[in-house]
């Protein structure tokens, strides 16, 4: 039986597992990155970057159908369905094939094509039959789409993110379950390449945020695309034409629908079963995931690391890719390990309105600023006057905690407010930076004003408070 001796085994060539290898190198150690497809990362081949491609067509689509708005009169776009996938496809392999070079470029030896299993916390046994020896083992395994029992066994009619990009042209009509940011970025995407949808969701809110009014102007603007059914609990059967029939009960009536396809949009859960982690002599809890530090990634006080999404705490691609980092570095080092400060938290949803979400949520002493992006001038201008933007600050002192924001470009206005947070600015910090006339930032001067009035914090006597041409009564 072959054995390979290195300082760090590293399980998963995903964002994580990448950098995970990349790090620990860098720091001196042996590695060895397993994985039993090297397949280019989730991101790349199956997840943000192919649905951004989608969801570029879609807005693209949408674009066109609005320019009358603007007296550009156009028609109805002809949406070419094959064409559309292809472009995704194209790009999508162009972006993979660059993560498949990294990989090439890896040195001799640190790569074996394989599936890993736990022997002990320090061994690990591949299916080719091989051992791995190694001081410190990294797990970056990624996770996997869940499936809930109605929709297992439903053959090819049932879709994920896995399948999608694969089809070859655009369904006629498509029922969505799950509306997290998974499910609503591709069902408005794909209404607005002409697909019929309809969204399910057992939850009353959209994306899991919290009632109030961001969650009410993201399902005000989402209810003028999409056919939504929340707070059932859909099930589906095939039929014989290979068509799908969804039934729900929905205020007390009993529902079907027809569709081509069924997209399973309902979480992902880690890739931890296969692993063996009974044998890796981790403490596992009820669903068999082992407990982590957060600063170190390290499991209890051994010498196994997790990261990415296979720990389930921020499955989103640069928490992936700097979790990957800090295992890699605490790896080679180890028993020798730090702790590092971890981001403040960024989460960005990229249907239209976007929605996203920065830092903490809002507590008992949290103080609450708010625009709506209805009466704000840029928006109107442009025609995208969608959305409740929320920002939190300590009632204390207003020093901004956090913030959950619907409305146009709100991925620019979440990193400038997540950027603030990090920098311990307060609100009046914020107020006082020039904001260009007439931009969107401006829409987050009503909701600061509002912090900054309501707990008495100085306003510079440089600045004018004047109403801006375009805003009407928003603070
Ligand atoms: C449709 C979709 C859209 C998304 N959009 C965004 C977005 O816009 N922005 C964002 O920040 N995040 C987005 N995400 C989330 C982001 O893609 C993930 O958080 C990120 O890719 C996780 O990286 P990872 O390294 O943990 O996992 P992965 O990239 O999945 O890597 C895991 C690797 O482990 C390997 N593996 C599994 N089991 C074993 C084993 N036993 N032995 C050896 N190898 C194994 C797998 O083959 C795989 O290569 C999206 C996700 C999806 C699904
Ligand atoms: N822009 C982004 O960053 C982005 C985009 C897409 C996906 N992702 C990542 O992908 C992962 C998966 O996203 P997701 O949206 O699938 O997960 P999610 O857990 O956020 O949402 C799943 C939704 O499905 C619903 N659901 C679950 N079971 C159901 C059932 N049986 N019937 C009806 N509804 C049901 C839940 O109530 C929930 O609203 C997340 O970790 C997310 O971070 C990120």
């Amino acid at each position: 039986m072959a054995e390979i001796h290195v300082d760090v085994a590293i399980i998963g060539a995903g964002t994580a597992g990448l950098a995970a290898e990349r790090k620990a190198r860098a720091e001196g150690a042996r590695t060895l990155l397993i994985d039993p497809y090297f397949a280019g990362t989730t991101c790349a081949s199956v997840g943000c970057m192919p649905s951004k491609l989608l969801i570029a067509a879609g807005n693209a689509a949408h674009n066109v159908r609005k320019a009358g708005e603007f007296g550009v009169e156009t028609g109805e776009p002809r949406i070419d369905g094959p064409k559309v996938m292809a472009r995704v496809r194209r790009l999508r392999d162009d972006f993979v094939s660059g993560v498949k070079k990294q990989i090439a470029d890896l040195p001799d030896g640190v790569t074996v094509k394989a599936t890993a299993r736990f022997v002990s916390p320090t061994e690990l046994s591949l299916d080719d039959g091989t051992q791995v020896l190694a001081k410190a083992i990294i797990i970056a395994a990624g996770s996997s789409p869940v499936i809930p029992a109605p929709f297992e066994d439903l053959g090819d009619v049932v879709i994920t993110n896995e399948t999608l990009f694969e089809l070859e042209d655009l369904p006629q009509s498509i029922g969505v379950i799950g509306a997290g940011p998974l499910g609503l970025e591709l069902a408005q995407t794909l209404a607005r390449l002409g697909v019929q949808v309809e969204v399910f969701d057992r939850s009353a809110q959209l994306a899991g945020l919290d009632e109030g009014e961001p969650e009410t102007s993201l399902r005000r603007a989402l209810k003028a695309e999409l056919g939504f059914h929340l707070e059932v609990e859909p099930e589906a059967r095939r039929n014989d034409d290979g068509s799908v029939t969804v039934s729900w009960t929905e205020n007390g009536e009993a529902r079907q629908a027809h569709f081509e396809k069924l997209m399973v949009a309902t979480g992902r859960a880690a890739n931890l079963e296969g692993l063996d982690l009974e044998k890796s002599g981790l403490q596992l809890d009820d669903n068999g995931a082992p407990a982590f530090d957060k600063g170190t990634l390290q499991c209890g006080q051994s010498p196994v690391f997790i990261v990415g999404d296979a720990n389930g705490a921020r499955p989103i691609l640069h928490e992936a890719s700097t979790e990957g980092t800090i295992a890699g570095a605490n790896a080679a080092s180890y028993p020798d390990i730090k702790s590092f400060e971890r981001f403040t938290r960024l989460q960005v949803m990229f249907t239209e309105p976007n929605m996203a979400k920065v830092g903490a949520d809002p507590d008992e002493d949290t103080i609450v600023g708010r625009v709506d992006f209805a009466d704000q001038g840029r928006a109107r201008a442009m025609g995208v006057n969608q959305g409740v933007c929320e920002i939190y600050a300590k009632a204390k002192c207003g020093a901004l905690t956090g913030a959950t924001l619907v409305g146009p470009d709100a991925e620019h206005l979440a990193h400038l407010l997540c950027w603030e947070i990090e920098n311990g600015s307060k609100a009046s910090d914020l107020l006082n930076k020039p904001f260009y006339h007439p931009t969107l930032e401006e829409g987050l001067k009503t909701a600061l004003k509002q912090i900054c009035q309501e707990i008495g914090l100085p306003k510079p006597d440089s600045r004018d408070d004047a109403e801006l041409p375009g805003d009407f009564g928003s603070d």
